[in-house]
């Protein structure tokens, strides 16, 4: 699977972040068009390489064409996106980040995120970096994207409410279950941008996951001087579907329901199963007070994803509260092989332990796919599918 890994130790940003998809291989001139299908054109584009203490990075910014824009709440953020050509998955991942920022920003000042404005120019900019973002990712086709621990600078920001510290309150709020640190460098070295898609998209901040295999290295350059390079550098390569990011601890977050309408409940495993960090999430029926019957609804999650996935079931289910449990878990080696077979391609999950292959398990939805359109018995898709992949691998083996 395609990933990446992004070594923050000058910090992240929006701007930084962009600016490494760029020197990836994002091509500038599809990153303009994909954002010319929104309907904000006040602002002008800063792409070009500049050099961060002898390290050739790219540097992307957002220039505001007028000062005056017209202040922007969540709401009107989300019609801009929703309402654009862009990509559904480009629209879902840059909504799910303005959610979060929109989300820390209330929690901050003590509002309702219906109230959060996205002031003046910081509107603009923080628009195209997220939707920018969004697109970098589908075009490079990544599917995976861990970081390191977070550099977050020291001392004091100026903004519109004066002097804050570092990390500012916003950022501090977004980094709920993320690692980070100071070394005594002075400045803002993460934005509330660039921790609002850390939270949002890593799976794991921390060490680079066993088995990531590098093949580019890029930098995005930040806009300040410092005594080492203002820039993430982001590591893009390949990671087996199975690796899971070192020293991953995974938790149980659980709760009871029984007063909810049932068609709400595939809409909730559906929506937690697409965030990064879930590995599962079931229902189980159970019979609960009053003799009411009840659904236990479980969700198994990297740890740094508690904050993030409670609030999800909080906002999305009639829950009050959520509990939450440690859990060690073992794992197969996963990886994914595609096989060609005469009803067409179909992915198999092959599970190793120390290289002994221990399970072999069709995908679903391919076999799904060949059954319905062969009108072949989907048991014997599987059986098929089972049988060729074990060939395949015999023969690997070799
Ligand atoms: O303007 C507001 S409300 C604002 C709030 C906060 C809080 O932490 S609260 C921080 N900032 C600063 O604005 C810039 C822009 O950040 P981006 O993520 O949009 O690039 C940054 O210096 C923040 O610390 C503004
Ligand atoms: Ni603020």
């Amino acid at each position: 699977m395609k990933a990446i890994y992004l070594d923050c130790f000058s910090g992240i940003s929006g701007n930084m972040m962009i600016g490494a998809l760029l020197d990836a291989g994002l091509p500038s001139e599809y990153l303009r068009a994909e954002l010319a299908k929104l309907p904000v054109t006040a602002y002008k584009l800063i792409d070009k390489e500049v050099i961060k203490r002898g390290i050739k990075a790219r540097y992307f910014n957002v220039e505001a064409r007028q000062w005056f824009q017209p202040s922007r709440n969540l709401r009107d953020i989300h019609k801009i996106i929703s309402e654009s050509s862009l990509t559904d998955t480009v629209k879902e991942k840059a909504i799910t980040i303005f959610n979060r920022l929109g989300a820390a920003e209330a929690k901050v000042h003590g509002v309702p995120e219906s109230k959060i404005h996205f002031h003046e120019v910081g509107a603009i900019d923080s628009i195209v970096d997220i939707v920018g973002i969004a697109i970098g990712l589908e075009y490079l086709g990544i599917e995976r994207i861990f970081t390191s621990e977070l550099h977050v600078g020291s001392g004091y920001v100026k903004c519109s409410h004066g002097r804050m510290p570092i990390p500012a309150p916003a950022t501090a709020e977004l980094l709920k279950g993320i690692p980070f640190y100071s070394e005594g460098v002075k400045g803002e070295l993460v934005t509330p941008t660039g921790a609002a898609v850390v939270a949002c998209l890593a799976e794991a901040c921390g060490p680079m996951p066993k088995g990531f295999i590098i093949q580019q290295v890029a930098y995005g350059a930040g806009s300040m001087d410092l005594e080492i390079p203002n820039a993430v550098r982001l590591y893009m390569g390949t990671v087996s579907a199975g690796v899971e990011a070192a020293s991953q601890e995974a938790k149980i977050i659980e709760t009871n329901i029984d007063d909810m309408n049932p068609e709400i409940y595939g809409y909730v495993i559906e929506l937690l199963l697409k965030h990064p960090g879930v590995h599962d999430a079931y229902l189980t029926s159970i019979m609960m007070k009053k003799g009411r019957p009840g659904i236990k609804l479980s969700v198994l999650v990297s740890a740094n994803k508690v904050a993030d996935i409670s609030r999800v079931i909080l906002r999305e289910t009639s829950s009050l509260g959520v509990r939450i449990m440690d859990c060690d878990t073992v794992h197969l080696e996963k990886e994914i092989v595609t096989l060609e077979t005469p009803w067409g391609q179909a992915r198999v999950k092959v599970g190793r332990l120390a290289g002994q292959v221990l399970n072999v398990a069709p995908e679903y939805e391919d076999c799904k796919a060949i059954a319905l359109k062969h009108n072949a018995p989907l048991k014997e898709v599987y059986q098929q599918m089972i049988a060729d992949a074990k060939k395949l691998l015999e023969a690997a083996s070799e």
